[in-house]
């Protein structure tokens, strides 16, 4: 499947378009870029976790990434985000987020449109680690929504948001019309600095919503909820704990993962 994609996209694809990302250094999420070896411990969810039905198909799952996950987790994108074709930032985040994909490139103008970074870089597959994540939650969240379709992860984008970083107000719209149309689910992990999580039902039209993201929760709307508008505001500087940072030396930030398929 995933050959296949990459394989007409490669005939397609045969000059570089003029908005590629401006910048592509490497950009590494720790403090001191040291990795840090997690001894066996707690798996995902972690025993504390709770929840909260915040509309037909969208809920949250508080804390439900276990600490020893989320250091994984930092330590696998890290991986991958202080090599080529790691972290990079569009002229329109300002200095705000950088985002690297697994699975299937996107890109904020293009979509999933573009197989290639500006440095020929394929996106590495999504790491199992996550699709397990993402799988479980689903599985979590369906014993109390019976309006949540499942779905199987074939793409995964990475934001690192700076404190002052924010996303506006947008639909996720770029999936395949029978994702979309079937309602499968975004899966939104949150690691780092607290964030506000804004949406509004399509159609009530002025009735902005929050909710808080904090490290270790997992978020999902799909079903009825899947084109909702959201964005992410106010990231900043608090944090949850400080365990994660301890243990992982990440930066002062937040990292997302936003599972879908395509
Ligand atoms: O950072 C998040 O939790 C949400 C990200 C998002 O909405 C997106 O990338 O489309
Ligand atoms: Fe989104």
């Amino acid at each position: 499947m995933q050959d296949a994609f990459h394989g007409s996209l490669l005939r397609e694809c045969h000059c570089f378009p003029s908005n590629w990302p401006t910048e592509t250094v490497p950009y590494s999420l720790l403090e001191d870029w040291r990795i840090i070896k997690q001894p066996p411990g707690e798996r995902t969810p972690s025993k504390l976790s709770t929840y909260e039905i915040l509309g037909p198909g969208m809920i949250i799952l508080k804390n439900y990434v276990s600490l020893t996950d989320q250091v994984d987790i930092v330590n696998i994108c890290e991986k991958w985000a202080a090599g080529p074709g790691g972290f990079y930032m569009y002229k329109s985040d300002e200095d705000r987020r950088r985002q690297m994909c697994f699975g299937r490139n996107w890109e904020p103008e293009t979509g999933y449109r573009n197989c290639y970074r500006s440095n020929g870089f394929k996106p590495p597959p999504v790491p199992h680690e996550f699709i397990s994540l993402a799988e479980a939650a689903i599985k979590d969240a369906q014993l109390y929504l019976d309006d949540l379709p499942s779905m199987y992860p074939d793409t995964c984008l990475v934001s690192f948001y700076y404190t002052n970083g924010r996303l506006g107000l947008h639909q996720d719209c770029d999936e395949s019309s029978d994702s979309l149309r079937r309602g499968l689910p975004v899966v939104s992990i949150s690691i780092g600095t607290t964030a506000i999580f804004v949406y509004r039902r399509t159609e009530h039209k002025r009735k902005l919503k929050n909710v808080w993201l904090d490290s270790g929760d997992v978020l999902i709307f799909g079903g009825k909820s899947r084109h909702i508008y959201h964005g992410v505001e106010h990231v900043g500087c608090n944090i949850f704990s400080d365990d994660l940072y301890l243990e992982s030396k990440m930066r002062l930030g937040r990292l997302s993962l936003t599972l879908r398929q395509f």
